[in-house]
């Protein structure tokens, strides 16, 4: 697989592709990411790997090779036909790869008997990651994820409450995962360049992690939608029983924290335990 700015050209040029700004695509050509990734993602023979647009197969062919199963789906069809052609030839029973949107299989449509347990490992295409990560959330659960991401994303993802970064997706992430430091990757090691920095997120799954239900996500994101807000008109504006309220502002008051007090102050842990009042 390509791993130069050139190689890479050479074969797009072959493949008469032109990279898609729309889809996020650029491509890895450095071995040293491409090794870091799977290293990070302790990836063994016979594990298990959920990936997230292949591409040309740079990350791909490095799991099949360090003998991993690989799940991937690709949105683009000309990239999908050319992995068919090669990788799939090559690996046809350890690399399975579907034609879709990662929005609608977010798992590349891992067979629930394949799912315990498993790992990810993407370059994801930057304008998806969010949503994705949002639906890879609802379970079941990666025990590690290895993800390239916008570096805006990464720090939102990682961020504290406290601050300006600290939102929905946080509270969600961070309360099933713990976030090791990030790893800021140059440009240079993408073709073509991309015009935003990026970042290697680690995340490895906590031992008892917590799955927010679709309704209290649906209340955190409503309450993060006026963060400036304070918790407790937000909560009465949401939640149409007073009693629930009562019980949300009862949990704050043990922590020390008033109704006046704006979501972004209210620390991830509070939220899997307010999450609980309303069950
Ligand atoms: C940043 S590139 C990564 C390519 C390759 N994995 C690499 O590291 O070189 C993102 C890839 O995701 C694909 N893609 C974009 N949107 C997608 C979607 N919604 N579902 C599945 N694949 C998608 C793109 O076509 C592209 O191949």
């Amino acid at each position: 697989m390509p791993l130069t700015p050139s190689a890479t050209r050479d074969l797009l040029a072959k493949l008469g592709h032109l990279p898609k700004r729309f889809l996020g695509q650029n491509f890895l050509v450095d071995g040293n990411i491409v090794r870091k990734s799977l290293e990070l993602a302790q990836i063994a023979p016979g594990d298990v790997v959920v990936e997230v647009g292949p591409g040309l197969g740079t990350l791909t062919s490095a799991l099949l090779t360090d003998g991993a199963e690989v799940w991937a789906v690709e949105k683009d069809r000309t990239l999908h036909a050319h992995l068919e052609e090669t990788l799939v030839v090559e690996f046809p029973s350890t690399f399975h790869l579907l034609e879709g949107d990662a929005i609608e299989h977010p798992l590349a449509a891992l067979p629930a008997d394949r799912s315990a347990p498993f790992k990810v490992v993407a370059n994801l295409p930057y304008a998806i990651s969010t949503p994705w990560m949002d639906a890879v959330l609802s379970g079941p659960l990666p025990e590690r994820l290895v993800l390239m991401l916008q570096q805006e994303a990464a720090q939102r993802y990682s961020a504290s409450h406290g601050s300006k970064q600290f939102s929905a997706i946080s509270i969600f992430l961070q309360s099933a995962y713990d976030i090791a430091p990030g790893h800021k990757v140059a440009s240079g090691c993408f073709y073509p360049k991309p015009d935003i920095e990026s970042y290697l997120l680690h995340l490895v799954r906590k031992p008892a992690p917590f799955i927010f239900s679709p309704e209290t996500k649906a209340l955190i994101r409503a309450c993060f939608q006026q963060r400036r807000k304070q918790i407790g008109s937000l909560l009465r504006q949401n939640i149409a029983d007073s009693a629930h309220v009562s019980a949300w502002l009862a949990v704050l008051a043990t922590a020390g924290l008033s109704p006046q007090t704006r979501p972004e102050d209210i620390p991830a842990p509070l939220w899997t335990q307010l999450s609980g009042t309303t069950q």
